[in-house]
């Protein structure tokens, strides 16, 4: 920190300065700016310094933007004069991707500089790397000097404390199932689906429109932006680094209409979800999947882009998180406490928890599943698809099936008992091969009915 009097601010302040440099001004990047310039004096009171904004990188510097750039600060389209500016403390990245933001968020822990960061795809992908930079780089530092800091509170569920509460308060506790909606963009859609009759492609608008969405939305609509949360609650929850890809994971893509109409059927509704549970000391299992939610389930009121995440432990049992998990201002409202515990002077010396050595990721898990077939109709599918399951060891829980519409593309739904994942992906590939079978099967996970 800069701890000098500012000279830029109004004469009168005789505080000691911390001069950030925001690489990013879209969504998040604009939300911050106007949090720390509308809350400036509060901050200053909290901190004991004036939080300048002096340096701001955009893609464009000729975009207008929908905030006031703060008097003073120099915007630049290249984020080499933000990291490289000695004068500036602590780097924010909020411009996303995996590529140049690596390179940006390196570098400037290399240059001995704090860095908060929304950027879940970067932590997941790089989660070890930084690990050791923030150690190695604090390692080298002179005695006394304060250790560089690694905040990442915005990266998961947006607005929600969830990484601070996982760093912080399960420290006594054994977490055993993490669970719930994690991504913002898909649940907005889902419930504009469900409950507003919207398109997939009038959902997704929306959802972009207000800022919920990844500049890829492939990231959000495929699961991954799930995923790469999921990989860092599991990290903070287990000490397990689970290489991203090895985590089963399914988007919302192959959803239809009437997969909504068999849920309603069944007494609930479908939602997005990312699950990791311990299976024992040793071994841990997740998923990231659409799920059906019967409608007595906390999960299943949750609409919009809320996020809500049940973290079940053997202390304080079960534990449910929820709030704005997207968009500006939640998303704003996290990376600015995090720059705020930086000026103050907080030190979080493993910000990714301790890793627990031993313990496996299982790529497989147990739940009853919902599965959707359709077909040309003929004589003896239901016979097929009982000897079928009876090979394959899934017991038949029910089978749905509304008044055929059309024989030539008809759909029902089989629930199971209880059944491992890789059994249900082998009974489905074999009835893809079936003649009567049309397209790709669909199945997903019937949540809380031991699911795992
Ligand atoms: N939006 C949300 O609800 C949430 C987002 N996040 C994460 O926050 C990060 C930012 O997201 P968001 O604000 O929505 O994204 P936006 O696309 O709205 O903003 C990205 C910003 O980065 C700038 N940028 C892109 N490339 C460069 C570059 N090479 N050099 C300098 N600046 C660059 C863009 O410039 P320009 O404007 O000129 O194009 C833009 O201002 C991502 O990591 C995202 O995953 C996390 C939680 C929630
Ligand atoms: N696209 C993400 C943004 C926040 O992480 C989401 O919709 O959850």
């Amino acid at each position: 920190m800069s701890d000098v009097a500012n000279p830029s601010s109004s004469s009168t302040s005789l505080h000691a300065t911390t001069t950030l440099g925001i690489v990013g001004g879209g969504t998040v990047g604009g939300g911050i700016v106007s949090i720390l310039t509308s809350n400036a004096p509060l901050f200053t009171t909290m901190t004991g310094k004036d939080l300048l904004i002096t340096r701001l990188a955009v893609r464009d510097t000729s975009k207008s933007r929908d905030f006031i750039t703060p008097e003073g600060c120099k915007v630049t389209d290249d984020f080499n004069d933000v990291i490289n500016d000695p004068s500036v403390d602590t780097i924010v990245e909020v411009m996303g991707g995996t590529t140049l933001a690596k390179d940006c968020v390196f570098r400037a822990l290399k240059n001995g500089k704090n860095v908060v960061t929304a950027n879940k795809a970067l932590i997941a992908a790089y989660l070890p790397e930084i690990e050791s930079l923030v150690k190695s780089v604090n390692e080298d530092r002179n005695e006394g000097t304060k250790p560089v800091e690694f905040r990442y509170e915005a990266a998961v569920c947006g607005g929600i404390p969830i990484i601070s509460s996982m760093q912080g308060d399960y420290v006594g506790d054994e977490v055993e199932m993490i669970s719930g909606i994690i991504n913002g963009c898909t649940n907005y859609m889902l419930t504009s689906m469900d409950r507003d009759g919207l398109s997939y492609d009038e959902s997704l608008q929306g959802a972009s429109d207000l800022g919920y969405a990844e500049a890829d939305p492939t990231l959000d609509v495929g699961g991954f932006d799930a995923r790469s949360k999921l990989k860092i609650l599991m990290r903070l929850a287990f000490g397990v680094d689970v290489p991203e890809d090895e985590i089963s994971c399914k988007g919302i893509t192959d959803l239809t209409k009437e997969d909504f109409e068999y849920a309603s059927m069944l007494g609930g509704t479908i939602k997005l979800l990312g699950v990791a549970k311990k299976l024992s000391s040793t071994e841990v299992a997740a998923f990231v999947s659409p799920a059906y939610v019967a409608n007595d389930d906390v999960l299943a009121s949750i609409s919009g882009a809320t996020n809500a995440v049940e973290v079940l432990s053997s202390n304080l049992q079960a534990t449910t998180y929820s709030g704005q998990g997207a968009g500006r201002y939640p998303t704003a409202n996290s990376c600015v406490n995090d720059i705020i515990k930086v000026c103050r002077g907080d030190v979080n010396p493993l910000p990714f928890n301790s890793k627990q050595e031993g313990v496996e990721f299982v790529n497989d898990f147990k739940s009853k599943f919902y599965i959707r077939l359709r077909y040309r109709d003929q004589n003896g599918i239901t016979a097929d698809c009982g000897r079928l399951c009876e090979e394959h060891e899934i017991g038949i829980y029910s089978i749905l099936q509304n008044p055929i519409k059309n024989r030539n593309d008809a759909a029902f739904v089989i629930t199971t008992d209880s059944v491992n994942l890789s059994k249900v992906k082998k009974f489905v590939a074999e009835v893809e091969g079936k003649s009567w079978c049309r397209g790709e099967a669909f199945f997903m996970p019937l949540l809380r009915d031991e699911a795992m």
